[in-house]
């Protein structure tokens, strides 16, 4: 590693989607893969790599029998017969046919297990964060039930916050879990204010006292789930006359504080939320931030497997911006959602977000994200963002694709910045490398390279190691 300064000491992984071939089959979309887990571990100055795959039941089954056994995000079993097909509709119900491909997040337990996870509540899956095995499922001891969940859960050292969408009764229930246990406590229950099913939640933010949840017109679509064939929304539809709308309920009493009509939006990922104060401390309003697509669903279609290898180079990447929501607390029926800084400073595109975590539910001033240098077909650069400053500083190189800058503070830090921001870089010649940029100036400290090129990955977590 060519590095002048020491890193901390510890474990940087990375959960996603990394195989996308199944025998002679080939998968459709970025979200399809079988989930493989990278660790890159820093020691005294060194940096080692590994990387395996998660040992799912939907990957072991696609291995053995050479085909595709469970509904992934687009790809679903082929039935051979009616008869079959009858079948899968019955296992659709109960869940069976649902995967547990965990190729979204990673996430350490404050009681130090380490979970990765996807859309699927029976996807939640311990590995082993030094050999990157599959330890057991993550199995919830709770009668909560459900069979999907957001797959970015809000966790620090003694939480998990989560979101279980009901597309039975439209609505979400809140719960959380204590650090050291499987069973998630119901919290409270939002109930939908529009459309025929719940909005997508992949991600939700909390405040100190706050839980919000997203209520967006990119909604489940039951009809979706059952066919054969994916649709240009997938599992989705798209109910503009739904309306959009943001609900904030309060942590300690699962009561709904606010229920706000706000414009139309489209987002993954939240990237933070905290309470405004008047001079009297009071909480006027909530403020939440997410990485937002213009209200525009094509960026579904944008990762397509397709589109990523055929469009290289071209500008086809849908436009996005920090969308930062504005939650009047004062009883209004509106809520607020603009840009927070002007676009043109991270390319016109922006996802897969970090910040610092001990600012996560606090006012907070910068975030780091994937952004564009156009013309792109993907997000080909890192970006750090300043929230008060409204300027973000970008790292680039011809040909690369980076994967989500993840923050890791340095121990005793004051400063918000003060720590790195590790990705993993896929260079124009296919080979990878981890990079460690400087959080506060986002020069590159170091670089590790990989012996070999590895897929694009999703998020990340870091376990220190004194941990
Ligand atoms: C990788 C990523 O960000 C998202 C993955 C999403 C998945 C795997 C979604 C899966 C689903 C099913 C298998 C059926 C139910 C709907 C839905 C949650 C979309
Ligand atoms: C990779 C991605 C969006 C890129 C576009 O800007 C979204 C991934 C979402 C799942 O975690
Ligand atoms: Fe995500």
């Amino acid at each position: 590693m060519q590095s002048s300064k020491r890193l901390r000491d510890g474990t940087y992984l990375r959960n996603g989607p990394g195989l996308w071939d199944v025998g002679d089959y080939g998968f459709r979309h970025l979200f399809d893969g079988y989930a493989t887990l990278v660790r890159v571990s820093f020691r005294d100055g060194q940096a080692v790599g590994a990387h395996r795959q998660i040992e799912s039941e939907a990957y072991k089954a696609a291995k053995e029998h050479g085909k595709v056994c469970y509904r992934e995000f687009s790809e679903v079993p082929k039935t051979e017969n009616f008869l079959s097909f009858l079948g899968q509709m019955a296992s659709l119900f109960s869940g069976s046919s649902l995967t547990d491909n965990s190729n979204t997040g990673v996430v350490r337990l404050g009681d130090g297990r380490v979970l990765c996870l996807t859309e699927t509540i029976k996807g939640s899956i311990v590995v082993n964060p030094d050999t990157l095995e599959t330890v057991s499922k993550f199995e919830y001891t709770d009668k909560l039930g459900g069979l999907i969940h957001s797959a970015h859960p809000v966790v620090n050292d003694t939480e998990f916050w989560t979101l279980i969408p009901d597309l039975i009764r439209p609505g979400y229930v809140v719960a959380r879990m204590e650090a050291g246990s499987n069973e998630r406590r119901f919290v409270g229950r939002v109930d939908c204010r529009g459309g025929p099913a719940p909005g997508w939640v992949h991600s939700f933010p909390v405040t100190e006292n706050y839980v919000v949840v997203p209520e967006m017109p990119l909604r489940y679509c039951a009809k979706n789930l059952l066919r054969a064939e994916p649709t240009p929304l997938y599992k989705f539809e798209w109910h503009l006359e739904s309306g959009s709308f943001m609900h904030v309920m309060c942590k300690a009493s699962g009561n709904i504080v606010a229920s706000v009509e706000v414009p139309p939006f489209v987002t993954f990922h939240f990237i933070n939320a905290y309470e405004e104060k008047d001079e009297e401390g009071r909480v006027t309003a909530i403020i939440a931030d997410c990485c937002e697509h213009n209200a525009d669903t094509s960026i579904l279609d944008n990762l397509r497997l397709h589109n990523l290898r055929a469009f290289a180079g071209q500008d086809v990447l849908t436009d996005a911006r920090v969308g930062r929501f504005r939650i009047p607390l004062d009883g209004s029926p509106f809520g607020e959602l603009d840009a927070a800084l002007d676009p043109e400073e991270h390319g016109r595109g922006m996802d897969m977000c970090s910040i610092n975590p001990a600012h996560v539910g606090k006012e907070y001033r910068y975030a780091y994200a994937c952004g564009a240098r156009r013309p792109c077909n993907f997000p080909n650069t890192l970006t750090k963002i300043d929230l008060l400053d409204k300027t973000a500083k970008n790292w680039y190189e011809e040909g690369a694709v980076p994967s989500e800058p993840f923050f890791v503070p340095r121990p005793g830090a004051v400063d918000e910045d003060d720590g790195v921001a590790i990705s993993m870089v896929s260079a124009k010649d296919g080979s990878g490398y981890a990079l460690v940029l400087d959080g506060q100036t986002f020069q590159e400290i170091a670089r590790a390279k990989f012996p070999y090129g590895l897929p694009y990955g999703l998020h990340c977590c870091w376990v220190p190691r004194d941990k």
